[in-house]
């Protein structure tokens, strides 16, 4: 499939979540991360400008804040607005039952906060990330977000729960590693496939030096996956 028809089918997901979810009476929206959640913001950005107005949208990164101020949107962040009416957010993998793997673009920290904020969390994606089993098409690994002096112990502690390929997550136009929009920096955990992603989760949250983990479990109520002939694929808890 050409690159031209994945952007349709992310667009076409984004902006069915966002006509069923974000309604007139919200005033308060988490905006997740990533390069479907731009097409979520191409949506909001049509909606009524007043209604916008009325509206504070909370980004759950450096990347969607500059989008939303780019668009002259009223941005907030958790502190301010604890209560979050929707978000909306993509994800890297999708399983039958909602779990989601995050953070292929490091942004998982920010993102699981403003989710568990949410009284709904929506997830936005587009067909490649539709799986039965997390770690079937997700072969990178799990995210997992460490402080920087811990890495090699993570590391290592991964290496013996069976992750012999855990790898510290290098820059690309930079060198040395990837730092995240919270200081931190990233290992990329792969674990096959994942039968529990929620003991899983359990166990990598036990690693002292682990600040995030990019496994999004019993978190979703919907997610809308865009399909290769233009429709749109809607999955609920
Ligand atoms: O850290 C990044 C986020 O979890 C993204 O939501 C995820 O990587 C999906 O991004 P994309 O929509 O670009 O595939």
């Amino acid at each position: 499939m050409s690159s031209s028809l994945i952007e349709q089918a992310k667009q076409k997901a984004a902006y069915q979540a966002v006509d069923e979810h974000v309604l007139p009476s919200h005033r308060v929206i988490g905006v997740g991360s990533g390069s479907t959640v731009v097409h979520v913001i191409n949506r909001l950005l049509q909606r009524d400008p007043e209604l916008n107005a009325k509206t504070v949208f909370v980004p759950t990164s450096f990347q969607s804040r500059g989008i939303l101020l780019d668009g002259g949107l009223k941005v907030g962040d958790v502190e301010q607005y604890p209560n979050v009416d929707v978000t909306i957010d993509g994800a890297d993998e999708v399983d039958s039952q909602l779990n989601a793997i995050k953070g292929g673009g490091g942004a998982h920290l920010q993102e699981k906060v403003v989710a568990e904020a949410a009284n709904k969390f929506v997830i936005v994606a587009d067909y490649r990330k539709d799986s039965k089993l997390l770690g079937e098409q997700w072969t990178k690994g799990v995210p997992i977000e460490v402080v920087p002096f811990a890495w090699r112990a993570v590391q290592k502690k991964l290496q013996d729960m069976g992750s012999k390929d855990a790898e510290l997550r290098m820059a690309v136009a930079k060198a040395g590693p990837v730092v995240t929009d919270n200081g931190n920096f990233l290992i990329d955990a792969p674990f096959g496939l994942i039968r529990e992603p929620a003991q899983l989760l359990k166990d990598l949250k036990l690693i002292t030096g682990v600040v995030e983990v990019g496994l999004f479990c019993n978190m979703a109520e919907i997610a809308y996956f865009g399909c290769e002939d233009g429709s749109v694929r809607i999955r609920t808890k």
